[in-house]
């Protein structure tokens, strides 16, 4: 098994990396389970990138049944010792308007009802990892150099809220969170960002903004659509390859 140079989890509306070469498919089965779609692992700048879609390929699952342990556990057995996560996410403040790409520093957990640590299972060791900064910020340095290197604006903090889902917020919940320091909403960051923490991976998340929070735009009555969520994820992600490179090359 070699090493993988980075890897990169996709989310809504990010369900392949067409800028791979050589791609080849791996589906690994892990203590976990099997994660959820194949592992593309392929070459970009002449390093080895793996992929995931989070959701799986054709976007099957919804947030609180993703297999997040055997996502990262996968993506460690084959190789992997960073991770950058891309959520698409809804922006709540004023610096993270939709098609920002934004990466978080801090998090809030709002989720329930996850697996959200390795030790379930009787007879596991019993993890109190560290997670007062909980994405790796050498891994966070890299993409922010990357990103001024490539050219492509980023807005280099921000606190992600991780909600349960898969229903969207409202406007209630979105101005407690806002209250509460948040500076985006997403549905996928916990448990994923503690279990690269437990596994000893290094992990950050490049948050592509979609939409406006519930009542956080200037609309405050918009209604939030797919269409709008998916239109601005893909004007967003024009800038996701050319930092990639610059990372790797
Ligand atoms: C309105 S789309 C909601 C969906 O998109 C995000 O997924 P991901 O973080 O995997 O890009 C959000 O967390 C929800 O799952
Ligand atoms: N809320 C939660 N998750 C999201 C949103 C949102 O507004 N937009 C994209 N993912």
């Amino acid at each position: 098994m070699g090493v993988i140079d980075l890897a990169i989890i996709g989310g809504t509306g990010v369900y392949a990396l067409a800028e791979l070469a050589d791609v080849e498919a791996h589906q690994p089965v892990t203590h976990y389970g099997p994660p959820s779609g194949p592992v593309r692992i392929g070459t970009l700048e002449g390093r080895r990138v793996a992929f995931l879609a989070r959701h799986g390929e054709g976007h099957s699952l919804p947030p609180h049944r993703i297999n997040y342990r055997a996502n990262l556990a996968a993506l460690k057995a084959l190789g992997a010792t960073r991770v950058l996560a891309l959520n698409t996410v809804g922006g709540i403040t004023a610096q993270c308007p939709p098609r920002a790409l934004v990466m978080p520093d801090q998090l809030i957990d709002y989720t329930w009802g996850r697996i959200s640590t390795l030790c379930e299972e009787p007879g596991t060791d019993v993890l109190h990892v560290d997670f007062g900064d909980p994405y790796t910020q050498s891994l966070r340095a890299q993409v922010a150099i990357a990103a001024e290197r490539a050219g492509v604006a980023i807005v280099e903090q921000g606190c992600y809220g991780a909600t349960q889902g898969p229903r969207l917020e409202t406007k209630a919940e979105i101005a407690r969170m806002k209250r509460d320091g948040c500076d985006l909403v997403g549905m996928t960051g916990m448990p994923e960002a503690g279990l690269a923490r437990e596994l000893g991976l290094d992990y950050a998340c490049l948050g592509i903004v979609a939409n406006w929070a519930a009542g956080a735009g200037p609309d405050p009555d918009e209604i939030i659509t797919m269409d709008e969520v998916l239109a601005n994820v893909q004007a967003a992600m024009d800038g996701v390859p050319r930092i990639l490179r610059a990372m790797l090359g």
